[in-house]
């Protein structure tokens, strides 16, 4: 699925730089254009692989290029005045090669959350593509005007996107501060889950093609209907390729067929889609909630097993009481390791954002 990104704010602009960065990484081709927008200067000099020319700093008027530091009404406000100024990265890029805009924001903070949900309505707005937010929770759990702002800018962006890809730092870190290495680690992993999605599907050669492979109506359609959806992942190395001498003179003579033992790759599928959904999801939350899943396994061909497919499809329905549970395949004929992603979405709203509220209500500053 070939997509747009936005940045807004500090997080939002980092999480794009990973997806930047695994995009290269996987030697992939799923982001048609990456753009950032920040009312602090510096964290938007700060960033590398966002072009400088997709890079917009606004609010400067208000803050003098220092950001909004937690102020989301100040963050609303300025990006509602200079909206178009927001979607200038826009105007030169090949927006009809892509099949969805993600707009990726922490939300505690006073400028990345409330412009999210304004780029968004702007870009449903202009584009008939489906808008996918990215929501950071905030990493403090207890200040209020941290809680409070997630609270509003969730239920912002929640209303403005087609569906919300959640991610709860604070289940992931104990303690504040973070340093900048630690948040690097976090996004890496999240823009890991979200480049596994979108790279799914984007077939480079004749021999990628999959049996059953994902595409990005598959991906649209498992996030038909809005609401919230979290990311499980599981990811293992495959055993090496076989480089004996016959090996190598077999795949030389272009016979690239691999012999894989069916059980070893229906135990490993097996094993790696319950890891992927009693692991860490991005937003730990009750699955048996959820309306719609997809399954998508990344691999070497041969290792990319239908009936294991099939069987945790299978396995999932029942997990989530839903039906509506798609599946598909990645093949990767260079990969080292078999990865399993589980999109769930329509989620209930998680413990998190109950504890959440319970802090936020002891700030009354931001009512609306
Ligand atoms: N996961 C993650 N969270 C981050 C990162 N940077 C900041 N946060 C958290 O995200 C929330 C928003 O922080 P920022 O993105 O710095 O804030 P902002 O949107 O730029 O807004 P202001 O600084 O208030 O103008 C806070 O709760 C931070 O703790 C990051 O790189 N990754």
């Amino acid at each position: 699925m070939n997509v747009f990104c936005f940045g807004a704010g500090k997080a939002g602009g980092r999480v794009v730089e990973q997806l930047l960065q695994y995009e290269r990484q996987l030697k992939a081709d799923f982001i048609v254009g990456a753009a950032a927008c920040d009312t602090t200067a510096a964290d938007l000099d700060a960033l590398e692989l966002v072009p400088e020319d997709a890079r917009v700093l606004f609010g400067t008027a208000e803050t003098n290029g220092e950001g909004f530091e937690g102020d989301a009404a100040g963050g609303t406000e300025a990006a509602k005045k200079e909206h178009r100024q927001l979607l200038e990265p826009t105007d030169d890029a090949p927006i009809a090669a892509s099949d969805a805009f993600v707009v990726c924001a922490g939300l505690g903070g006073g400028t990345g959350g409330p412009t999210a949900a304004v780029i968004a309505e702007r870009l449903s707005e202009m584009y008939d593509q489906p808008v996918y937010g990215v929501g950071v929770f905030s990493t403090s759990t207890t200040d209020p005007q941290r809680a409070s702002n997630t609270l509003r800018s969730l239920r912002r962006l929640v209303s403005t996107t087609d569906h919300v890809f959640g991610f709860d730092t604070a289940s992931r870190v104990k303690e504040e501060p973070v340093s900048d290495e630690t948040y690097d680690t976090l996004n890496a992993e999240l823009a890991r889950r979200l480049g596994t999605l979108f790279a799914a599907g984007e077939v480079t050669t004749a021999d990628d093609v999959g049996e059953s492979v994902v595409d990005a109506s598959e991906i649209m359609n498992t996030l038909r209907g809005g609401g919230l959806a979290t990311l499980g992942y599981s990811e293992r190395p495959l055993p090496p390729r076989d480089t004996s001498v016959r090996g190598r003179l077999k795949r030389l003579i272009g016979d690239d067929t691999e012999s894989v033992d069916q059980i070893d790759s229906l135990n490993r599928i097996t094993t790696q889609t319950r890891e992927a959904v009693r692991g860490q999801l991005t937003l730990p939350c009750d699955i048996g909630t959820a309306s719609r899943g997809l399954l998508v396994i990344t691999g070497r061909p041969a290792w990319l097993n239908r009936d294991a497919i099939s069987q945790n499809q299978g396995w999932l329905e029942d997990q989530t009481g839903s039906l509506e549970v798609r599946n598909g395949d990645d093949p990767r004929p260079d990969a080292d390791a078999l990865s399993v992603l589980v999109v769930l979405g329509g989620v209930a709203p998680p413990e998190r954002l109950t504890a959440l509220q319970a802090v936020a209500d002891g700030d009354d500053t931001n009512d609306d």
